[in-house]
């Protein structure tokens, strides 16, 4: 369970990214986070992992402060948070088995990550992650030679071997095409649904949050200006959100 309790982030240069926000995100939810550019949709899901840090108010994690953690404590909280971005963050000309098993790096010192020690273990748990996003036949393959929807899969089987529980997608589908941002959202919901993952989605396709999300939160000038089942987002909520150009270029797609 992760808890917003009156967080705010104000950036040093004075913008406000983030204005006292309450939130529960439970256990297998899974969540998008929706809104125009700049309502603070990336600070909100990167403070998760204090990649942001905030500047008031707490986040906790299980019961388990993010805010005040220590560096070893947040070590092993980020051992249990997934990343998924939209640039995939691979090494691009390493092979998807190693791209994969640097999923398992959080669990080992510093030594052993260095010189790459892996187990059988490892290598049986990054051959299934593949599996199940459709990709074992590319185990070898040079990342850099795989599509953009590839490549996002990848990163998706990374954050499986890794064993969080909770996976955070920074604009997971903001680069690929229409047909691959489908395939990409299906195998998050897969992992939602079957692994029991809680996944935290920062996406800009309201069409898109509402087909997988089961909750939406959206966001406007970093505040929460509407969080409720994905089915009672109607036209009215969507236009207090994004303002009524949003069906002006609906109606022209
Ligand atoms: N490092 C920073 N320094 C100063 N201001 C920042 C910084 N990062 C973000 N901001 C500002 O904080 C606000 C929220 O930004 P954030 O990136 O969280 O929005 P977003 O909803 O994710 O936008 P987008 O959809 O464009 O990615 C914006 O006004 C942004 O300009």
């Amino acid at each position: 369970m992760i808890v917003f309790n009156n967080v705010s982030k104000v950036y040093p240069n004075g913008t406000k990214g983030l204005q006292n926000i309450n939130l529960t995100i439970n256990d297998g939810e899974f969540v998008a986070i929706i809104g125009l550019s700049g309502a603070g949709k990336s600070t909100l899901l990167r403070s998760i992992n204090r990649l942001i840090p905030i500047t008031e108010g707490d986040i906790s994690i299980d019961g388990t402060s993010v805010t005040k953690a220590s560096k070893k404590e947040l070590r092993t909280i980020r051992r249990n948070i997934g990343l998924i971005s939209q640039t995939f963050n691979l090494v691009k000309r390493s092979t998807v088995q190693k791209n994969v098993l640097s999923g398992r790096l959080g669990y080992y010192s510093t030594f052993r990550s260095i010189f790459g020690l892996f187990t059988k273990e490892d290598y049986d748990k990054t051959k299934q992650a593949l599996a199940s996003v459709g990709l074992l036949d590319k185990l070898r393959s040079r990342s850099d030679e795989l599509s953009g929807g590839q490549q996002q899969r990848v990163s998706i089987a990374r954050a499986l071997v890794q064993q969080a529980d909770t996976i955070l997608a920074d604009e997971p589908v903001a680069s690929l095409d229409p047909i691959t941002s489908q395939k990409v959202m299906q195998d998050l919901k897969k992992i939602n649904k079957t692994m029991n993952k809680t996944i935290v989605v920062n996406i800009h396709s309201v069409q898109l949050a509402r087909e997988f999300a089961d909750r939406i939160i959206a966001l406007k000038k970093g505040e929460v200006v509407f969080d409720d089942s994905s089915v009672n987002l109607t036209d009215e909520r969507l236009e207090q959100i994004y303002g009524k150009a949003i069906f002006e270029e609906e109606a022209e797609v």
